[in-house]
């Protein structure tokens, strides 16, 4: 496969990993960054490395690339659009590399010719600080919806692994499904995924899991009562001392990605009619947070 030049929009936690692996693959990498930063730097359990990727701060420098991951909070894609516009005007495939629902919804009104490829994420990663990504996973893994884009990003990518499946939307919310209990819970208690020893906090974790999956049902997804048990048992499967995304924003001080995660079940609950009195109760006191007011 010849070499690749990928931009990565978001130099955080999933970016930084994502540049990382992809440089390692040998492509070339050039990472979009809003906080400048020298050089990427990259903890695995492995150790400490720096990672020899461009780091760009104005889409002027950027130049044609082959393929765009995004790797932004959901919240903050409005504000990569100057980013997506110089690579859209090559029509440059988009990977959106993010938590949620709204892929498509998100990114597609910035995009003119670049065709949208949702893709969830397994595995955690950390932003320490600007510039410095620690991996928790040793495998991470990617799932992308079957067809000619997602199996030309399988020939492009070795790390992460990348999964093209034919039911995206039923694998969208299983995904939402570990989300919907792992990162409100952490970031309320400020607590990493041991949090979810303690027997009250799991029970909890499950009924906020049953209740996304009555809604991930009503939009079309096919779960059923064992993906609940067995997104809760996806916790396990991470490193201890992985937190997640929305643990990691609250440390830092910075607005979470609850309207995304927990408020677009509620919206969608809404739709349905369906009850979920656990994720609205998460909802406002996520919405309450210091860093969300
Ligand atoms: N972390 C994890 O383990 C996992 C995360 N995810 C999902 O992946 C997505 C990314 O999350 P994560 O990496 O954790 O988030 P981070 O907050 O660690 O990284 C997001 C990065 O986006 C950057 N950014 C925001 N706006 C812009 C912009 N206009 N131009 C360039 N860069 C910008 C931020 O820059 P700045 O430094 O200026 O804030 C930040 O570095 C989320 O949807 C999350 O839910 C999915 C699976 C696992
Ligand atoms: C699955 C989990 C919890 C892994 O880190 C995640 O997706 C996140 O942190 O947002």
């Amino acid at each position: 496969m010849r070499t690749q030049r990928i931009a990565v929009i978001g130099g955080g936690a999933v970016g930084g990993a994502l540049a990382a692996a992809a440089q390692d693959t040998g492509h070339e990498v050039v990472l979009c960054v809003r906080t400048p930063f020298e050089v990427l730097v990259l903890d695995t359990p492995d150790g400490r490395r720096e990672v020899p990727v461009r780091v760009i701060t104005d889409p002027a420098q950027a130049g044609p690339v082959d393929w765009v991951l995004v790797a932004t909070k959901v919240q903050d894609v409005g504000g990569a659009g100057d980013w997506l516009s110089a690579f859209d005007a090559e029509g440059t495939p988009v990977v959106a590399v993010q938590n949620g629902v709204e892929h498509h919804d998100s990114l597609a009104p910035l995009l003119a010719r670049s065709p949208v490829l949702p893709a969830l994420l397994y595995g955690g990663a950390e932003r320490v600080r600007a510039g410095h990504v620690r991996r928790h996973s040793a495998k991470l893994r990617l799932v992308v919806p079957a067809g000619t884009l997602g199996e030309r990003l399988r020939a492009v990518l070795c790390d992460p692994e990348v999964t093209p499946t034919d039911d995206f939307r039923t694998e969208t919310w299983r995904k939402m499904l570990t989300n919907l209990a792992a990162n409100p819970i952490s970031a309320l208690t400020m607590r990493r995924l041991d949090v979810f020893a303690d027997g009250e906090v799991m029970a909890l974790a499950k009924a906020v899991v049953t209740e996304g999956v009555a809604v991930a049902r009503a939009e079309g997804a096919e779960l059923g009562t064992a993906d609940a048990d067995r997104a809760i048992e996806a916790f396990e499967v991470l490193a201890p001392g992985t937190g997640t995304s929305m643990l990691y924003d609250r440390e830092a001080g910075l607005r979470t990605e609850h309207e995304h995660i927990t408020g677009a079940l509620v919206r969608a609950a809404r739709r349905h009619g369906i009850p979920v009195p656990r994720n609205e109760t998460l909802l406002t006191l996520l919405r309450a947070l210091p860093e969300n007011r």
